[in-house]
Protein backbone atom coordinates (compact mmCIF):
# COMPACT_ATOMS: atom_id res chain seq x y z
CA UNK A 1 0.00 0.00 0.00
CA UNK A 2 1.13 3.57 -0.98
CA UNK A 3 0.45 5.67 2.43
CA UNK A 4 1.29 9.80 1.42
CA UNK A 5 1.15 10.98 5.28
CA UNK A 6 0.93 15.00 5.81
CA UNK A 7 2.70 15.91 2.77
CA UNK A 8 3.62 19.43 2.02
CA UNK A 9 5.94 20.46 -0.87
CA UNK A 10 6.64 24.28 -1.23
CA UNK A 11 8.29 26.31 -4.39
CA UNK A 12 9.20 29.60 -3.22
CA UNK A 13 6.02 31.11 -1.67
CA UNK A 14 3.65 28.53 -3.34
CA UNK A 15 2.20 25.45 -1.33
CA UNK A 16 1.93 23.12 -4.48
CA UNK A 17 1.11 20.41 -1.77
CA UNK A 18 -0.42 21.25 1.27
CA UNK A 19 -0.58 18.72 4.48
CA UNK A 20 -2.17 16.30 2.19
CA UNK A 21 -2.93 12.84 3.37
CA UNK A 22 -4.37 9.58 1.33
CA UNK A 23 -3.85 5.81 1.00
CA UNK A 24 -3.68 3.69 -2.25
CA UNK A 25 -4.18 -0.37 -1.18
CA UNK A 26 -3.01 -2.98 -2.86
CA UNK A 27 -6.00 -3.95 -5.90
CA UNK A 28 -7.35 -0.71 -6.00
CA UNK A 29 -7.37 2.17 -8.46
CA UNK A 30 -7.41 5.56 -7.08
CA UNK A 31 -8.13 8.87 -9.28
CA UNK A 32 -6.71 11.85 -8.78
CA UNK A 33 -8.47 14.58 -9.42
CA UNK A 34 -7.92 18.33 -9.02
CA UNK A 35 -8.06 21.51 -11.60
CA UNK A 36 -4.59 22.57 -13.24
CA UNK A 37 -2.18 23.01 -11.07
CA UNK A 38 -3.96 21.75 -8.59
CA UNK A 39 -0.60 18.92 -7.17
CA UNK A 40 -1.75 16.09 -8.75
CA UNK A 41 1.68 16.06 -10.35
CA UNK A 42 3.75 17.00 -7.41
CA UNK A 43 2.13 14.22 -5.19
CA UNK A 44 2.84 11.93 -7.89
CA UNK A 45 6.79 13.02 -8.53
CA UNK A 46 7.26 12.93 -4.66
CA UNK A 47 5.47 9.57 -4.43
CA UNK A 48 7.81 8.30 -7.45
CA UNK A 49 10.92 9.55 -5.69
CA UNK A 50 11.63 11.62 -8.15
CA UNK A 51 11.26 14.84 -5.72
CA UNK A 52 11.58 14.96 -2.39
CA UNK A 53 8.88 16.83 -0.11
CA UNK A 54 9.38 19.79 1.92
CA UNK A 55 7.50 17.68 4.78
CA UNK A 56 5.50 14.69 5.42
CA UNK A 57 6.15 11.61 4.12
CA UNK A 58 5.59 8.58 1.43
CA UNK A 59 5.83 5.31 2.16
CA UNK A 60 5.24 1.91 0.40
CA UNK A 61 4.33 -0.88 2.72
CA UNK A 62 5.61 1.43 5.37
CA UNK A 63 9.25 1.79 3.79
CA UNK A 64 10.63 5.57 2.30
CA UNK A 65 10.21 5.59 -1.50
CA UNK A 66 14.50 4.43 -1.83
CA UNK A 67 15.63 2.65 -5.46
CA UNK A 68 14.42 -0.55 -4.15
CA UNK A 69 10.90 0.74 -3.60
CA UNK A 70 11.07 2.60 -7.23
CA UNK A 71 12.01 -0.05 -8.85
CA UNK A 72 8.32 -2.04 -8.06
CA UNK A 73 6.77 1.38 -9.69
CA UNK A 74 5.79 1.31 -12.59
CA UNK A 75 5.94 5.24 -13.73
CA UNK A 76 4.52 7.59 -16.67
CA UNK A 77 5.63 10.90 -15.81
CA UNK A 78 3.53 14.10 -16.88
CA UNK A 79 6.80 14.85 -18.99
CA UNK A 80 7.17 11.87 -20.63
CA UNK A 81 10.02 9.96 -20.66
CA UNK A 82 10.99 8.01 -23.21
CA UNK A 83 14.74 8.20 -25.31
CA UNK A 84 13.40 9.33 -29.00
CA UNK A 85 15.87 7.84 -30.98
CA UNK A 86 15.85 4.79 -29.84
CA UNK A 87 13.58 1.51 -30.88
CA UNK A 88 10.09 1.16 -29.51
CA UNK A 89 11.33 -2.49 -28.73
CA UNK A 90 15.02 -1.90 -27.53
CA UNK A 91 13.53 0.50 -25.06
CA UNK A 92 10.78 -1.48 -23.60
CA UNK A 93 13.14 -4.47 -23.43
CA UNK A 94 16.19 -2.24 -21.59
CA UNK A 95 13.57 -1.08 -18.96
CA UNK A 96 12.36 -4.87 -18.53
CA UNK A 97 16.24 -6.07 -18.01
CA UNK A 98 16.84 -2.76 -16.13
CA UNK A 99 14.26 -4.53 -13.89
CA UNK A 100 15.78 -7.75 -13.54
CA UNK A 101 14.11 -10.22 -15.99
CA UNK A 102 16.04 -12.44 -17.72
CA UNK A 103 16.26 -12.25 -21.23
CA UNK A 104 13.35 -14.63 -22.90
CA UNK A 105 11.12 -13.01 -19.83
CA UNK A 106 11.69 -9.49 -21.10
CA UNK A 107 11.23 -11.09 -24.85
CA UNK A 108 7.73 -12.08 -23.89
CA UNK A 109 7.45 -9.34 -22.07
CA UNK A 110 7.61 -6.68 -25.16
CA UNK A 111 6.05 -8.91 -27.02
CA UNK A 112 3.06 -9.05 -24.64
CA UNK A 113 2.65 -5.39 -24.06
CA UNK A 114 3.30 -4.27 -27.29
CA UNK A 115 0.93 -6.51 -28.63
CA UNK A 116 -2.05 -5.77 -26.13
CA UNK A 117 -0.67 -1.91 -26.87
CA UNK A 118 -1.23 -2.16 -30.47
CA UNK A 119 2.22 -1.13 -31.21
CA UNK A 120 3.42 -4.43 -31.89
CA UNK A 121 4.37 -3.04 -35.89
CA UNK A 122 6.18 -0.61 -34.58
CA UNK A 123 8.56 -2.43 -32.60
CA UNK A 124 11.68 -1.23 -35.01
CA UNK A 125 10.61 2.40 -35.56
CA UNK A 126 12.47 5.06 -33.66
CA UNK A 127 9.68 6.29 -30.58
CA UNK A 128 10.30 9.85 -32.47
CA UNK A 129 8.78 8.30 -35.84
CA UNK A 130 5.58 7.41 -34.32
CA UNK A 131 2.31 9.37 -33.71
CA UNK A 132 1.83 11.50 -30.17
CA UNK A 133 -1.11 8.78 -29.43
CA UNK A 134 1.21 5.86 -30.49
CA UNK A 135 3.88 7.35 -28.54
CA UNK A 136 1.77 7.48 -25.46
CA UNK A 137 0.89 3.64 -25.82
CA UNK A 138 4.54 2.89 -25.68
CA UNK A 139 4.72 5.20 -22.90
CA UNK A 140 2.25 2.46 -20.89
CA UNK A 141 3.86 -0.50 -22.41
CA UNK A 142 6.99 0.83 -20.71
CA UNK A 143 5.09 1.55 -17.23
CA UNK A 144 4.07 -2.04 -17.12
CA UNK A 145 5.99 -3.98 -18.94
CA UNK A 146 8.43 -5.44 -15.95
CA UNK A 147 5.12 -6.22 -13.69
CA UNK A 148 5.51 -3.41 -11.26
CA UNK A 149 3.45 -3.74 -8.12
CA UNK A 150 2.61 -0.31 -7.91
CA UNK A 151 1.13 1.76 -11.23
CA UNK A 152 1.59 5.79 -10.88
CA UNK A 153 0.59 7.34 -13.81
CA UNK A 154 0.04 11.17 -14.44
CA UNK A 155 -2.78 11.54 -17.26
CA UNK A 156 -2.22 8.22 -18.99
CA UNK A 157 -5.62 8.25 -21.18
CA UNK A 158 -4.39 11.73 -22.57
CA UNK A 159 -3.67 11.71 -26.18
CA UNK A 160 -5.38 8.09 -26.61
CA UNK A 161 -8.10 7.35 -29.25
CA UNK A 162 -10.94 5.36 -28.05
CA UNK A 163 -9.67 2.28 -29.08
CA UNK A 164 -6.98 2.87 -27.14
CA UNK A 165 -8.52 4.07 -24.02
CA UNK A 166 -10.49 1.30 -23.96
CA UNK A 167 -7.81 -1.25 -24.10
CA UNK A 168 -6.10 1.00 -21.17
CA UNK A 169 -8.85 0.72 -19.32
CA UNK A 170 -9.50 -3.14 -19.33
CA UNK A 171 -5.19 -3.57 -18.75
CA UNK A 172 -5.60 -1.02 -15.40
CA UNK A 173 -8.68 -3.32 -14.34
CA UNK A 174 -6.95 -6.36 -14.59
CA UNK A 175 -3.97 -5.12 -12.65
CA UNK A 176 -5.82 -4.20 -10.35
CA UNK A 177 -7.38 -7.89 -10.33
CA UNK A 178 -4.44 -9.07 -10.02
CA UNK A 179 -3.62 -7.30 -6.99
CA UNK A 180 -1.84 -4.20 -8.25
CA UNK A 181 -2.38 -0.85 -6.40
CA UNK A 182 -2.85 1.87 -9.16
CA UNK A 183 -2.83 5.92 -8.84
CA UNK A 184 -4.08 7.88 -11.68
CA UNK A 185 -4.53 11.61 -12.47
CA UNK A 186 -6.90 11.99 -15.01
CA UNK A 187 -9.10 15.51 -16.14
CA UNK A 188 -11.65 12.94 -17.86
CA UNK A 189 -14.22 12.58 -15.16
CA UNK A 190 -15.93 9.95 -17.00
CA UNK A 191 -13.39 7.40 -17.16
CA UNK A 192 -12.25 8.12 -13.51
CA UNK A 193 -15.93 7.22 -13.02
CA UNK A 194 -15.79 4.05 -14.42
CA UNK A 195 -12.51 2.96 -13.45
CA UNK A 196 -11.92 3.90 -9.74
CA UNK A 197 -12.58 1.84 -6.32
CA UNK A 198 -11.85 5.56 -4.66
CA UNK A 199 -11.61 9.35 -6.00
CA UNK A 200 -9.03 11.83 -4.21
CA UNK A 201 -10.06 15.53 -5.40
CA UNK A 202 -7.37 18.35 -4.43
CA UNK A 203 -7.56 21.66 -4.81
CA UNK A 204 -4.66 24.36 -4.22
CA UNK A 205 -2.44 20.96 -2.82
CA UNK A 206 -5.68 20.28 -0.70
CA UNK A 207 -7.67 17.60 0.09
CA UNK A 208 -11.06 18.35 -0.49
CA UNK A 209 -12.53 14.42 -0.91
CA UNK A 210 -11.65 11.42 -0.13
CA UNK A 211 -14.18 8.80 -0.93
CA UNK A 212 -15.93 6.09 -3.13
CA UNK A 213 -17.67 7.42 -6.47
CA UNK A 214 -20.76 5.82 -5.00
CA UNK A 215 -20.24 7.75 -1.93
CA UNK A 216 -19.23 10.44 -3.48
CA UNK A 217 -22.50 10.83 -5.55
CA UNK A 218 -24.41 9.90 -2.77
CA UNK A 219 -23.44 12.96 -0.98
CA UNK A 220 -24.12 15.26 -3.93
CA UNK A 221 -27.25 17.00 -4.37
CA UNK A 222 -30.07 14.67 -5.10
CA UNK A 223 -33.23 16.15 -6.92
CA UNK A 224 -35.67 14.03 -8.42
CA UNK A 225 -36.95 13.96 -11.57
CA UNK A 226 -40.62 12.66 -13.38
CA UNK A 227 -41.47 12.89 -16.77
CA UNK A 228 -45.12 12.18 -17.34
CA UNK A 229 -47.32 12.42 -20.96
CA UNK A 230 -49.37 15.56 -20.05
CA UNK A 231 -49.02 19.11 -20.75
CA UNK A 232 -46.64 21.39 -19.30
CA UNK A 233 -49.61 23.79 -18.12
CA UNK A 234 -51.12 20.84 -15.92
CA UNK A 235 -47.61 19.29 -14.73
CA UNK A 236 -46.72 23.50 -13.47
CA UNK A 237 -49.65 23.65 -10.45
CA UNK A 238 -48.08 20.30 -9.31
CA UNK A 239 -44.79 22.01 -9.48
CA UNK A 240 -46.11 24.67 -7.48
CA UNK A 241 -46.93 22.50 -4.56
CA UNK A 242 -43.79 21.08 -3.87
CA UNK A 243 -42.09 24.54 -5.22
CA UNK A 244 -40.39 22.05 -8.69
CA UNK A 245 -39.59 23.39 -12.17
CA UNK A 246 -41.19 22.16 -15.10
CA UNK A 247 -39.55 21.93 -18.84
CA UNK A 248 -40.62 20.19 -22.01
CA UNK A 249 -39.06 17.07 -22.73
CA UNK A 250 -37.65 15.64 -25.54
CA UNK A 251 -41.00 13.81 -26.41
CA UNK A 252 -43.83 14.71 -28.07
CA UNK A 253 -46.47 15.97 -25.45
CA UNK A 254 -43.83 14.96 -22.59
CA UNK A 255 -43.06 17.05 -19.46
CA UNK A 256 -40.57 17.22 -17.09
CA UNK A 257 -41.09 17.92 -13.37
CA UNK A 258 -38.08 18.49 -11.13
CA UNK A 259 -37.96 19.06 -7.41
CA UNK A 260 -36.24 18.40 -4.27
CA UNK A 261 -37.75 15.11 -3.64
CA UNK A 262 -40.21 15.85 -1.16
CA UNK A 263 -43.52 14.25 -0.81
CA UNK A 264 -42.48 12.06 -3.81
CA UNK A 265 -44.89 9.06 -3.94
CA UNK A 266 -47.52 11.98 -3.49
CA UNK A 267 -46.28 13.69 -6.57
CA UNK A 268 -45.95 10.04 -8.11
CA UNK A 269 -49.52 9.94 -7.87
CA UNK A 270 -50.95 12.99 -8.53
CA UNK A 271 -48.64 12.54 -11.94
CA UNK A 272 -50.08 9.34 -12.85
CA UNK A 273 -53.61 11.67 -12.64
CA UNK A 274 -52.28 13.74 -15.45
CA UNK A 275 -51.19 11.15 -17.76
CA UNK A 276 -48.79 8.60 -18.07
CA UNK A 277 -45.23 8.88 -16.26
CA UNK A 278 -42.40 7.56 -18.12
CA UNK A 279 -39.65 8.14 -15.77
CA UNK A 280 -39.52 9.38 -11.67
CA UNK A 281 -36.41 8.64 -9.66
CA UNK A 282 -33.74 10.75 -8.62
CA UNK A 283 -31.55 12.63 -10.60
CA UNK A 284 -28.16 11.04 -9.87
CA UNK A 285 -25.28 13.92 -10.55
CA UNK A 286 -22.10 12.63 -12.87
CA UNK A 287 -18.48 12.68 -11.42
CA UNK A 288 -18.32 15.65 -13.65
CA UNK A 289 -21.44 17.49 -12.68
CA UNK A 290 -19.97 17.00 -8.60
CA UNK A 291 -16.78 18.13 -9.45
CA UNK A 292 -17.97 21.20 -10.77
CA UNK A 293 -19.95 22.14 -7.85
CA UNK A 294 -16.74 21.30 -5.34
CA UNK A 295 -14.16 23.27 -7.24
CA UNK A 296 -16.59 26.17 -7.85
CA UNK A 297 -17.20 26.18 -4.36
CA UNK A 298 -14.85 29.04 -1.88
CA UNK A 299 -12.12 27.19 0.05
CA UNK A 300 -12.18 26.88 4.19
CA UNK A 301 -9.77 30.08 3.85
CA UNK A 302 -11.89 32.36 1.64
CA UNK A 303 -14.99 31.67 3.61
CA UNK A 304 -13.06 32.50 6.53
CA UNK A 305 -11.62 35.88 4.99
CA UNK A 306 -15.53 37.35 4.63
N1 LIG B 1 9.42 22.84 -10.38
C1 LIG B 1 8.51 23.77 -10.07
N2 LIG B 1 8.88 25.04 -9.75
C2 LIG B 1 7.96 25.96 -9.42
N3 LIG B 1 6.63 25.74 -9.38
C3 LIG B 1 6.20 24.51 -9.70
C4 LIG B 1 7.11 23.46 -10.07
N4 LIG B 1 6.40 22.34 -10.33
C5 LIG B 1 5.10 22.67 -10.14
N5 LIG B 1 4.99 23.96 -9.77
C6 LIG B 1 3.74 24.67 -9.44
O1 LIG B 1 3.05 23.89 -8.47
C7 LIG B 1 1.65 23.92 -8.70
C8 LIG B 1 1.13 22.49 -8.85
O2 LIG B 1 1.59 21.99 -10.09
P1 LIG B 1 1.29 20.49 -10.58
O3 LIG B 1 2.02 20.31 -11.87
O4 LIG B 1 1.58 19.56 -9.48
O5 LIG B 1 -0.29 20.57 -10.83
P2 LIG B 1 -1.25 19.51 -11.55
O6 LIG B 1 -2.40 19.31 -10.62
O7 LIG B 1 -0.50 18.32 -11.98
O8 LIG B 1 -1.76 20.34 -12.81
P3 LIG B 1 -2.16 19.88 -14.32
O9 LIG B 1 -3.53 19.27 -14.24
O10 LIG B 1 -2.18 21.20 -15.04
O11 LIG B 1 -1.10 18.95 -14.82
C9 LIG B 1 1.43 24.79 -9.93
O12 LIG B 1 1.11 26.09 -9.50
C10 LIG B 1 2.78 24.76 -10.60
O13 LIG B 1 2.99 25.93 -11.36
Amino acid sequence: MLKINQLTKTFGSLKAVNELSFEVPDGEIVGFVGSNGAGKSTTMRISMGVLSPTSGSVTWNGQPIDRSVQRLFGYMPEERGLYPKMKVGEQLNYLARLHGLDAPSAKQAVDFWTETLGVKKRINDEVQKLSLGNQQRVQLAAALVFSPEMLILDEPFSGLDPVAVEVMSEVLLEQSKAGIATLFSSHQLDLVERLCDRVVIIREGQLITNDTVQNIKAQGTHEFQLSVLAPEAEVAALADRVGGQVSAGEATGESLLRWDGSDSQGVLSSALQLGQVQNFGPLVPTLTELFREVVAAPTAEETEAK
